[in-house]
């Protein structure tokens, strides 16, 4: 099914406005990332879509149909939040089909659909165990098969992985899109984490204060920001920033006059600093100072110093014994900003 918002305004009061005129689009069968940091509006979002806050002004529509006032209950959508919410003194059989009993649906057809959900994510063999006798991950797999019960049409889920260890956060990120894959469902999925987003979406929507600030592929958001925000908020490490000012004088390469004169911001990713020949470089020879250098897993990470500025490359070798004192910039991964933090120029058209 698809979904789309249209023009919608939310005021939760009269002085706290948290969207006005949000609009955009998901695909049926979409695994769409919902990402920004906290405060950001997604989990208000969710509750727009699922029926549980109704816009200001303002349309909401599944394929065709206006949906904006439409009950909750009559929705047809599968939730999961960050917390589980499995009710404690049901087995796992039991939380699975729980909404097919409340929708009346025989105990043998309930029974076997939920047999077949707990095969789908991998905890069939729970089924008589309660929700404390489980461990995290296992919580969250038992909520996903809750939510596809009632065979919804979308599946929101709102930070699913946030209370997990690292390990099974992986384990279950790559599970859910499998589950989505194999179930098709049209899928809307909050994060404030970059790396969840760019690993299992289709598409991502970055929004930053209530405002969609880009929508695009983690591919594209990485390599072609729209502006600052999303050029900072995708990466890591997070992008160098510096003023263009203090680079004039070391840019080798034709910037046109009108784009510089704009230019306040430039932004370099770390993988494009190097000490190294750099054929068509950006710029060459800045002066630095090596400050650090720490081997994170198969990367390392060159802390050095411009002037007042700290810059992160991972373009540098590990094992490099001398200081570095001068380093050369690619124009892959390259961006100016102008005022009002929107790219103006990148290097990878230069490239
Ligand atoms: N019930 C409410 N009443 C008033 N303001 C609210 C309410 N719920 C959320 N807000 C405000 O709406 C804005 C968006 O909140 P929301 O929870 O959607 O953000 P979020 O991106 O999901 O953040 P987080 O990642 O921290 O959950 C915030 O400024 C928040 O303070």
């Amino acid at each position: 099914m698809q979904v789309t918002l249209k023009g919608i305004q939310l005021a939760y009061d009269r002085h706290n406005k948290i969207f006005d005129q949000l609009s955009f689009h998901v695909q049926d069968g979409e695994l769409l990332a919902l990402l920004g940091p906290s405060g950001s509006g997604k989990s208000t979002i969710l509750n727009l879509i699922a029926g549980l806050l109704t816009p200001n002004a303002g349309q909401i529509l599944f394929d065709e149909t206006d949906v904006t006032k439409l009950d909750a209950r009559n929705r047809n959508i599968g939730m999961v939040f960050q917390d589980y919410a499995l009710y404690p003194q049901l087995n796992v059989m039991d939380n699975i089909a729980f909404p097919l009993k409340m929708a009346h649906v025989k105990k043998a057809t309930r029974r076997e659909q939920a047999q077949k959900l707990a095969k789908l994510v991998h905890i069939e063999s729970l089924l008589t165990k309660f929700p404390n006798e489980l461990s995290g991950g296992q919580q969250q797999r038992v909520a996903i098969a809750r939510a596809l019960a009632k065979k919804p049409k979308i599946l929101l889920l709102d930070e699913p992985l946030s209370n997990l260890d690292a390990g099974l956060r992986v384990e279950l990120r790559d599970e859910i899109r499998h589950i989505q894959q194999v179930t098709g469902v049209t899928t809307i999925f909050v994060t404030h984490d970059q790396n969840d987003a760019l690993r299992i979406a289709d598409k991502i929507i970055v929004l930053a204060n209530g405002v969609i600030q880009q929508v695009s592929t983690g591919a594209d958001l990485y390599r072609h920001p729209r502006n600052l925000f999303v050029a900072q908020f995708i990466g890591s490490p997070k992008i160098n920033t510096i003023p263009v000012a203090n680079l004039i004088p070391y840019i080798s390469k034709e910037i046109p006059a009108s784009i510089l004169t704009q230019a306040v911001t430039a932004a370099f990713r770390s993988e494009s600093i190097t000490n190294d020949p750099v054929a068509n470089a950006l710029m060459t020879n800045l002066p630095v100072t090596m400050t650090h250098q720490v081997q994170i897993g198969r990367d390392s990470q060159t802390q050095l110093q411009f002037e007042n500025n700290r810059l992160i490359s991972t373009a540098i070798s590990d094992n490099y014994t001398q200081k570095i004192q001068t380093i050369n910039v690619a124009p892959r991964g390259f961006f100016l900003f102008n005022d009002d933090d929107v790219c103006i120029w990148e290097g990878d058209a230069h490239d």
